[in-house]
């Protein structure tokens, strides 16, 4: 299977923040979210695939190109939505379409007429007078006219509200019709992501902690709930995070089966949600 994008030894600093050797790949056909807690690295990585931002070392190729010596050819490609996206306030939404447009050799205004209309915008409307959330949905109808392969979104649901939000998945579901695309979904919304995504890359402080099938993840992380008396030095070394209160002890562990044989049936063992993998890894041990 062809990778869309290949992301290999990619650092990059700041003063007070590294991104240190982040690697992942996403195939032809699937949706990959992009997790992680607020000033993770999220942005930081989508802004150096974009080359908005100078990399330190490592390597970014889409569609089997170098990103910035193919830049344009790709960008061509790439549908980009990110809530930075750069508007000229005192122009009307059909003017700075005219702008953005001719950028895009396969620009299809068939397409972009019917997003305007799913997503119930005036094209006669100043981008100034738009609300955070129309402003998303003028990002997305450019960034899907253009029968873009990789469309990109650095947390495209926020400042959405949830019935739009459903409906968005719902339109990137449908776009995954053509095996010929690819998502990448930056959120810290992780329930979004239970739906739609097929790989989940989930960067903490910097770094990679996985990049996998969201199927294989919860064949490997559990949750495990049971009496305090359970705990011992050996048994917490077992887990990523644990919550503690007076009664008992919450925990994620990885390998499932091993947990499952160690606890037998002195302990419950639930499948983990994303946001519950994201928060047990980023609070690691603390008592809760
Ligand atoms: N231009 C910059 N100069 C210095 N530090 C920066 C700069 N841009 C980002 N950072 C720092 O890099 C870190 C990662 O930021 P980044 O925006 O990539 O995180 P994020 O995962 O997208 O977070 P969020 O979910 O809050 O958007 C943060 O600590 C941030 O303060």
């Amino acid at each position: 299977m062809e990778n869309i994008l290949e992301i290999q030894n990619l650092s990059k600093s700041y003063k007070q923040f590294q991104l240190k050797d982040i690697f992942f790949h996403l195939k032809k056909g699937f949706i990959m979210g992009f997790i992680g807690p607020n000033g993770a690295g999220k942005t930081t990585t989508i802004k150096l695939i974009m080359n908005l931002l100078k990399k330190d070392a490592g390597a970014i190729n889409v569609f089997g190109l170098d990103h910035i010596s193919h830049e344009q050819a790709i960008k061509n490609r790439i549908g980009f939505v990110y809530d930075e996206n750069f508007f000229y306030e005192d122009l009307t939404l059909q003017e700075m379409k005219k702008i953005i447009s001719p950028f895009y050799a396969n620009w299809d205004e068939e397409i972009f007429q019917h997003y305007i209309h799913v997503f119930q915008l005036s094209l006669k409307h100043k981008i100034k007078t738009l609300s955070k959330g129309m402003r998303m949905k003028y990002s997305l109808a450019l960034a899907l006219s253009h029968h873009a392969e990789l469309i990109v979104m650095d947390e495209p649901t926020s400042g959405l509200d949830p019935v739009f939000r459903s409906e968005l998945l719902d339109i990137l579901a449908e776009l995954m019709q053509d095996e010929n695309k690819a998502i990448l979904f930056s959120t810290h919304i992780t329930t979004d992501l239970d739906k739609i995504a097929d790989y989940i890359t989930f960067i903490h402080d910097g770094e990679i902690i996985f990049s996998e099938e969201k199927d294989t993840i919860f064949e490997e992380y559990c949750i495990v709930k049971g009496g305090k008396d359970l705990l011992d030095q050996d048994i917490r070394k077992c887990f990523i995070g644990i919550r503690e209160n007076q009664f008992g002890f919450e925990a994620l562990g990885k390998n499932r089966d091993k947990i499952r044989s160690l606890f037998k049936d002195h302990a419950m063992i639930e499948r983990p949600s994303l946001e519950d993998i994201m928060l047990y890894t980023v609070r690691g041990h603390h008592h809760v």
